[in-house]
């Protein structure tokens, strides 16, 4: 579906020189230092995938994400979206492609929501039969009956992102462009968003590449997570795969089923104890040295076990040490 080779992205900042026609003369003759924005990445998403594309303020993920939409002119490189460029193509892949700013909306401000579907409609020359169609799908989806005829600027912020996730859907695109989409929002609101863009992509089957800085929207969505810094992707895998990666630990308490006799630390070198309370025990220990059911194993050897409970280390902490 997505297909990124060699995807290098680089501006030329003007020079900082008092006099403007310096400055003119300057950016004319191709002067002024370079900024690397996104430095020669690689990555292919199937259709259907649910991809997380992370990374910290000024990481590069929005100059990625404007290439793929043909936005942006790549400086070197290739971008294909279901075999087409979209930068020659732009028409085709603008309409295979829907997007959802959570900062800003595509609506029409003082208009009914309505109207914003009509003029949408109209620009991406939907026929009127199936955009009725499209739209009572979506409705049954995102429950929108009773957002059609308010103005957008008096829905609250989760009515609006109902709105623009059917404004983006509309026209049928194959992949979804997804920023931000749950900032702002309450839990409640969070949970519910959440819900309804795992639906669209299980149920219509829409791809998702889905940039955020709530590491619970990756969590909860994403079965694979590319984190990009300083213009170069730097981690490509599964949230799992990336938590051994980093070797944080990973808590381990189980409760015996009377006081456990349990040797001293030299005795077990693989994990520490983190705390020991009468039939309880709690062990930290890294899955990239020994698996969670070695661990049980040896536990085990204590005592007979009558409850575990295991907490993985925190992704926000993850993602920290890679940035
Ligand atoms: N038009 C431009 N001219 C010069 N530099 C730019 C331009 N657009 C982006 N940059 C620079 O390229 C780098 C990557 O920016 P980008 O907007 O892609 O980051 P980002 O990961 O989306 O950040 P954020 O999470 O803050 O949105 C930044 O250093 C930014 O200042």
């Amino acid at each position: 579906m997505i297909e990124v080779r060699n995807l290098h992205k680089s501006f030329r900042l003007p020079p900082n020189h008092p006099s403007r026609w310096e400055r003119l003369k300057s950016v004319l003759s191709g002067a002024g230092a370079e900024k690397i924005a996104v430095r020669e990445i690689n990555f292919t998403i199937e259709q259907g995938e649910f991809v997380g594309y992370i990374g910290p303020n000024g990481a590069g993920k929005s100059t990625t994400i404007k290439m793929l939409a043909g936005i942006l002119h790549p400086s070197s490189g290739e971008v294909r979206i279901g075999g087409l460029n979209p930068h020659k193509d732009r028409r085709r892949v603008a309409s295979r492609i829907g997007v959802v700013f959570g900062q800003r909306s595509q609506l029409w401000w003082d208009l009914p929501v309505r109207d914003s579907f009509d003029i949408l409609a109209a620009m991406y020359r939907i026929d009127p039969r199936r955009k009725a169609k499209t739209l009572g799908e979506l409705d049954e989806l995102l429950e929108l009956r009773d957002l059609m005829d308010v103005p957008v600027r008096k829905l609250s912020l989760g009515q609006r992102m109902r709105a623009d996730l059917a404004a983006a859907l509309l026209h049928e695109p194959e992949l979804l462009f997804l920023d931000e989409p749950t900032i702002g929002l309450d839990i409640l609101a969070k949970r519910n968003i959440r819900k309804l863009l795992s639906t669209v992509n299980r149920e219509l089957g829409k791809t998702v590449l889905l940039t955020t800085h709530d590491m619970d929207d990756i969590e909860q969505l994403c079965s694979r997570v590319m984190v990009i810094n300083h213009g170069s992707l730097v981690y490509d895998g599964t949230i799992g795969q990336l938590r051994e990666r980093i070797g944080l630990p990973t808590l381990l308490q189980v409760t015996f089923t009377s006081e456990a006799d349990v040797p001293g630390p030299d005795a077990l070198p693989e994990f520490s104890i983190a705390k020991t309370s009468g039939r309880g025990l709690a062990i930290h220990f890294n899955r990239r040295d020994i698996p969670a059911m070695e661990v049980l194993r040896k536990l085990e050897s204590f005592g007979t076990i009558i409850d575990v409970h295991m907490e993985e280390p925190d992704f926000e902490e993850v993602i920290h040490q890679i940035y």
